[in-house]
């Protein structure tokens, strides 16, 4: 059976990467299964870059196979942000309420919800040890809510609205949420970059 490390700390991640691969025969592991694993610090200046930064660290730490992912939230109102800042943009400590409450509270006066337009973005960088990295990105197009809905998922899915769903990304369940999420999109890319090569 084929392994992977999933370069990610974050839970919610780890839940949708192993309902995804673990179908395709990969044995899913991830940084929650190494506790004292180094923290790599997201410097760059895209999500690629990021994810870059991420896959190969944990690639060359553990001699594995690793599989990273840099995402976030996309304002067309905001300018693009939060972006590459979305999990840190109320503050270093990863909130997600506040996250989401500082977005809501910078898109008050904005009342048609075709003003509030916004998307996810995913990008996925696969580093195996001694080879070129290679990276894909997903997306996914919606509009910002007025007001959290919906119990799953995590991070921004409660304010998040899917364009043709009319439902927020909390309201689905993880299933439909895995076959039109950014970060589904940028996986089925990199399958096809992977089975490629
Ligand atoms: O499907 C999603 N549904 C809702 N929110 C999401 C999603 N995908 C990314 N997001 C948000 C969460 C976080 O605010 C940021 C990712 O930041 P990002 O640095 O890639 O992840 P992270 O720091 O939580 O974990 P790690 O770097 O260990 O992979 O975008
Ligand atoms: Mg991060």
């Amino acid at each position: 059976m084929r392994e992977i490390i999933i370069a990610t700390k974050n839970q919610g991640k780890v839940k949708e990467f192993e309902s995804l691969l673990k179908p395709m025969g990969f044995r899913v592991q991830s940084l929650l299964d190494y506790p004292l694993s180094i923290d790599v610090e997201e410097t760059g200046t895209t999500f690629e870059e990021n994810a870059i930064l991420k896959a190969e660290a944990i690639a060359k730490a553990y001699n594995r196979v690793t599989i990273a992912d840099d995402s976030g939230l996309m304002i067309d109102h905001l300018g693009g942000k939060p972006g590459i800042y979305s999990a840190r943009y109320a503050g270093l400590d990863k909130n997600d309420e506040a996250n989401m409450e500082k977005v809501l509270e910078e898109l008050a006066a904005v009342e048609a919800l075709e003003d509030r337009s916004a998307r996810f973005a995913c990008a996925l960088a696969y580093s195996r040890p001694g080879q070129m990295t290679k990276t894909v990105v997903g997306t996914c197009e919606g509009f910002i809510a007025h007001e959290p809905i919906g119990e799953n998922g995590f991070g921004y899915d409660p304010i998040f609205i899917v364009r043709d769903l009319h439902k927020t990304m909390a309201q689905l369940s993880k299933e439909e949420k895995n076959k039109i999420s950014h970060r589904a999109n940028a996986l089925k890319k990199l399958i096809d970059v992977i089975t490629e090569s």
